[in-house]
């Protein structure tokens, strides 16, 4: 398999090699499949008081914002099962007014009603758990993998630089404290995904920095079950109102670059419908990418921006979209189990 030495050198190459590289390494370990999960997603909450510079979603004053009751969140749950749903993405901006308990026992009631996999809580969210269970992570993970957490989504990583996070997201928990959480979390068996927002602030140097992080942090436990890059969505936030969207060339660089980084550590690399649209996501398929993520049934932040962001995709749409690329879909679960 291909090692790089310098990770910096990739940043030299051009963007043929680049894809050819990654397209390469990703049908070695993949052949012609593509994966898919039947999923939805369920955001709880936008009353948050992070006030993350980059966020359209959250609202700060519970007046002007919406919390779902167990009952709400037990309906889009039942309903996501009713239509084949294999996991719940649930998360949701950190809300003063919600308590240890109402985690807990949300995650208790719907397990009590359905088998579904739950895939709930970014590491900013549990570090919020953890304090108002007034318990340290460890514990708090125990507890609410004992009443049915079954693995994390692996947000709030943003770009894991502190002096970065100072500037667009001051109030999140830091570079290190996401690594402790997600470490943690492997520890005890939890998989995580592995994310990165990019196109604000950061350099190309920074996003390499990123994915070495990651790719240092696999391999202590080998607790991520996939990587994620999101490029951010400028519109309806404080900092980068003017800031244009990054180029989709662009986007497939930074997809054929954690390919090469991480395909002796992380298998999956997603490329994100939501965030690069379906047709242009479908173009990372053979520039590195191996998975087209969820069909999500609603999504929340990415549309608060105001841009036309599409917000769910049937199984169908998401296999003939595979299919059309000359690619095998492949439904999976949230640990890339396929039957
Ligand atoms: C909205 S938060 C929800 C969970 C929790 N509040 C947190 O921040 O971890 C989930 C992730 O959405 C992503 N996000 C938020 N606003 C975004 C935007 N405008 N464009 C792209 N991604 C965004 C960030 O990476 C963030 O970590
Ligand atoms: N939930 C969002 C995703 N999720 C990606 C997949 O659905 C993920 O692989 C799954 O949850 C874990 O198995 N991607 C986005 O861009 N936006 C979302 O809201
Ligand atoms: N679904 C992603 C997390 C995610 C959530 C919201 C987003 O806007 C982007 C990504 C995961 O499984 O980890
Ligand atoms: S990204 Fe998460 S923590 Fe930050 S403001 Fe938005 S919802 Fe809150």
């Amino acid at each position: 398999m291909l090692e790089i030495e310098d990770p910096y050198q990739l940043l030299e190459w051009d963007c043929k090699r680049l894809f050819k590289t990654a397209d390469k390494l990703s049908k070695k370990q993949h052949g012609k499949k593509i994966t898919y999960i039947k999923n939805r997603n369920i955001n709880f909450t936008n009353v948050c008081n992070l006030d993350c510079s980059f966020c359209a979603y959250s609202v700060e004053k519970p007046c002007d914002g919406y919390t779902n009751t167990h009952k709400q969140v037990l309906e889009k749950v039942e309903k996501a099962v009713k239509q084949g749903a294999n996991e719940v993405c649930i998360q949701g901006g950190i809300n003063p007014e919600i308590d240890y308990n109402w985690y807990i026992d949300l995650i208790k009631k719907i397990k009590q009603k359905h088998k579904i996999h739950i895939h709930a809580f970014s590491p900013q969210e549990i570090h919020y758990i953890a304090e108002k269970n007034q318990k340290n992570i460890k514990q708090t993970l125990q507890e609410l993998k004992k009443t049915g957490l079954d693995s994390m989504p692996g947000t709030a990583a943003e770009i894991l630089d502190d002096e970065i996070r100072k500037k667009i997201c001051p109030n999140k928990i830091n570079s290190q404290r996401w690594q402790e959480i997600i470490t943690n979390a492997h520890k005890l068996n939890i998989p995580t995904t592995a994310t990165m927002m990019y196109g604000h602030i950061e350099t190309w140097k920074d996003r390499i920095k990123h994915i070495q992080k990651i790719k240092e942090i696999q391999q202590k436990h080998n607790g991520f079950t996939e990587f994620i890059p999101l490029p951010f969505i400028p519109g309806n936030n404080k900092l980068f109102n003017k800031t244009n969207q990054t180029p989709h060339k662009e986007s497939y660089k930074v997809i054929a670059i954690s390919r090469i980084l991480l395909h002796n550590h992380i298998p999956n690399i997603q490329a994100s419908w939501v965030k690069l649209g379906p047709k242009k996501a479908a173009k990372a398929l053979n520039k590195g990418a191996n998975d087209l993520g969820g069909t999500l049934m609603e999504e929340n932040i990415s549309s608060s921006t105001g841009k036309p962001i599409k917000t769910k995709m049937t199984a169908k749409q998401l296999q003939k979209t595979i299919q059309k690329t000359g690619h095998k879909p492949i439904e999976r679960t949230t640990t890339y189990k396929t039957t």
